[in-house]
């Protein structure tokens, strides 16, 4: 009886093991008979990974029909990407595997795909980052079903990342994408209305086609630059991060004090058309003009500036050449942050390499009642990332007139230009379902404040 169940079972897992076997190997066939004719009768397209957001788009799609599968390699990562409305939970982290090194078949509209990827190992050791190389081949020499999968990718790509930026930081001198988030509605950003409206109407003149030709007809150089500046806190990331959503546009975040004056050429080079680059905390790396006069290259940079941060060997007169090089883009859009502006040098924000300066004060009357009513009003739904100034004028109407008094009261407690909105934001967070506790608090935590800042530093 026993041998009887065992031979079963023993046959039952033979013959799995003869289908699996035969399985793998009629992939294998069709993929060594693919590569062999595959110079003749095949049409191919190649996607490398190097700052190439056509190889997200792929693995993206293969990863989510589960194609990872049917490769015998896959790489694994975190995946980031939430749906819009999802809450993140602590602890929970989604995987996701993409296929890596190797190759296999899938069917497509009736055609056969061969996705085929391989590692330049000789790259690797250069750039010290995997450069993979991803092949996708057809039967015949039409490339078009090979475009029709690649726009599809991107169709679903972009559906995904609807109402999201992506982040760019670099590596050296290669950008990498490190993350894609939610567009943060402009009314989030609590600043003087004047100054939103100035910020918005500037970039919408700048991003519109009449501007691109009146920029095209004259041949000046289509880019524009903006300095925000202003005490920690007061929403200058906040507002490059917003402004840029409002506008679609991409981040690619620049850290001058890792860069060395070529990385911020080949950077520069490999920006796309039409972006935001930030270059936050410019002052940070603490620039200034060395006595040594000879060694600048720029024009208008007499003598060579270096950043005081050992380790960085970027130069002033090499940002100042990516800024104005040729090799910098049309449609691009410099945002600087500091804290300082008076330790900046005069050349780098010039105009025509910054258009508009704009200062972030700390909280002023005005902007201590709206972050009160900000935070315990209603909030705006979903979908109300992309608000018209118009908009964002009517909104204030909205609020209850208690909670307006409320505010009122908050703003006539908390003395004027003398905290952030970060710091007022964590305080009223302390009190996030009870707008009278926050009030009713509020002189205390003034008092407690303001006897810390008057504290020596002793740091
Ligand atoms: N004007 C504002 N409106 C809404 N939130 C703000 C504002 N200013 C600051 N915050 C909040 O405070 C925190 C810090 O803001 P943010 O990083 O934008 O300030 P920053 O001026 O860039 O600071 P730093 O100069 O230190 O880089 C964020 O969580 C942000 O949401």
């Amino acid at each position: 009886m026993l041998s009887g169940v065992l031979a079963t079972d023993f046959n039952i897992f033979t013959y799995a093991a003869l289908a699996m076997g035969l399985f793998g190997f009629v992939q294998s066939s069709i993929n060594r008979l693919l590569s062999s004719i595959e110079p003749y009768f095949s049409a191919t397209i190649h996607i490398d990974n190097d700052n190439n957001e056509a190889y997200d788009m792929l693995s993206d799609w293969l990863s989510k029909r589960g194609f990872e599968k049917s490769a015998r390699a896959s790489l694994v990562s975190v995946k980031n990407i939430r749906k819009p409305g999802d809450i993140i939970k602590m602890g929970k982290k989604i995987l996701k595997f993409q296929p890596w090194e190797g190759s296999f078949s899938f069917w497509y509209r009736g055609h056969l795909i061969t996705y085929s990827s391989s590692i330049d190992v000789g790259r690797c050791q250069i750039t010290e980052c995997l450069e993979e190389e991803v092949k996708l081949t057809s039967l015949g020499w039409s490339t078009d079903i090979l475009k029709q999968l690649m726009n599809e990718c991107m169709q679903e790509y972009l559906e995904t990342f609807k109402d999201k930026i992506a982040i760019f930081e670099h590596r050296g001198h290669y950008w990498r994408k490190v993350d894609e988030k939610d567009v943060r509605p402009l009314s989030t950003v609590i600043l003087n209305q004047s100054t939103k409206d100035l910020l918005l109407e500037d970039f919408r003149s700048f991003l519109s086609e009449d501007t691109q030709l009146w920029y095209v007809q004259r041949a000046l150089p289509y880019r524009r630059g903006y300095l925000l500046y202003g005490p920690p806190g007061t929403g200058k990331s906040s507002l490059s991060f917003s402004i840029a959503g409002e506008f679609d546009l991409d981040i690619y975040v620049v850290s001058i004090p890792d860069c060395s004056d070529r990385d911020l050429r080949d950077l520069f080079e490999n920006l796309p058309r039409t972006c935001v680059v930030l270059l936050e905390d410019i002052d940070a790396v603490g620039m200034s003009r060395e006595s040594d006069a000879d060694e600048g290259s720029d024009s208008n940079t007499k003598g060579r500036v270096q950043v005081h941060r050992k380790t960085s060997e970027a130069t002033l007169s090499g940002l100042l050449n990516v800024l104005d090089g040729v090799t910098s883009q049309d449609g691009r859009i410099v945002i600087m942050t500091t804290n300082h502006r008076e330790m900046l040098d005069e050349a780098l924000i010039r105009p025509g390499r910054i258009d508009r300066q704009v200062v972030l004060p700390l909280a002023d009357a005005e902007v201590i009642s709206q972050l009160f009513m900000f935070l315990f009003g209603p909030v705006k739904g979903k979908g109300a990332a992309k608000v018209e100034l118009k908009e964002l004028k009517e909104e204030k109407a909205e609020v209850d007139p208690a909670l307006r008094s409320q505010a009122h009261k908050f703003a006539s407690i908390v003395p004027a230009s003398t905290f952030s909105q970060a710091e007022i934001i964590s305080y009223l967070f302390l009190h996030k379902d009870d707008p009278d506790g926050a009030l009713a608090y509020c002189k205390e935590w003034v008092e407690e404040k303001m006897s810390e800042k008057r504290l020596p530093d002793t740091s």
